[in-house]
């Protein structure tokens, strides 16, 4: 791994414009994140492309589905040599064991506990009696008892998660500089504070890809670390 922790988001809809905003930013990012906006989209000849720039990859693909299907969808994007891949901790014991068994030996799989868009209220409504903080530690103990690598959180959760697994590998989105630009994310910290709490992956998105200047962005997110 990179020694710098920012994985750029590529939330966006054209192969020739992710390409040309890593080109810009590459020196200061550690890695490119590819979630199931460019997945559906470019599927493994954009992940081909892009592994051209020479930037390890994370497949944030957010596998959530039975343990056999889960398995052979991480057999299916081993090809693609992820250093880092998400399922869903929600999906269970037996299947984050088994897309650990299926993936890479080179590629961490994270779990992911409550999206950084869900706040008290969300889970509520989908029927969670715990919050954010509860609900996190309770599927990292069961991502970290299952075998996997890691679990995605807020950096409002790391912290705790980080004390209770003490070599887990943390990835941690739902990351803003104060400048109010929240966007739908509703449990968020900065980048400096996410590190500091025990985050090893910090994920960034639109506060570089959509910010006027990228690269000043990039590189001022990289002085805050
Ligand atoms: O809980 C989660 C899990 C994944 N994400 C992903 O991270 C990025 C964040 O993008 P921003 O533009 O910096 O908000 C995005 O790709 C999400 O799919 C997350 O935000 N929260």
């Amino acid at each position: 791994m990179n020694h710098n922790p920012v994985f750029l988001a590529l939330d966006m809809p054209r192969l020739d414009a992710a390409e040309a905003l890593v080109r810009k930013v590459s020196g200061h990012i550690g890695g490119i994140k590819l979630g199931l906006e460019f997945f559906c989209a470019h599927g493994h000849h954009g992940v081909h492309e892009l592994h051209k720039l020479g930037l390890p990859i994370f497949l944030d693909l957010k596998l959530h589905d039975i343990p056999n299907t889960v398995a052979a969808a991480m057999q299916a994007i081993h090809v693609l040599e992820p250093s880092i891949v998400t399922v869903h901790a929600a999906g269970g014991r037996a299947m984050m064991e088994d897309a650990k068994a299926a993936a890479g030996e080179n590629c961490k799989v994270v779990g992911v506990t409550v999206l950084t868009s869900l706040d008290d209220d969300d889970l509520t409504a989908i029927g969670v009696k715990s919050d954010p903080n509860e609900q996190a530690l309770r599927l990292a103990e069961l991502a970290h008892s299952a075998g996997l690598d890691g679990i995605v959180c807020s950096g409002h959760e790391v912290g705790a998660v980080h004390k209770q697994w003490k070599d887990g590998f943390f990835v941690v989105p739902g990351l803003r500089l104060d400048d109010g630009k929240q966007g739908d994310q509703k449990r968020i910290v900065t980048p400096r504070q996410a590190r500091d709490a025990g985050a090893s992956v910090l994920v960034i998105g639109r506060p570089i890809s959509r910010a006027e200047d990228p690269m000043a962005a990039a590189k001022a997110i990289e002085a805050t670390l």
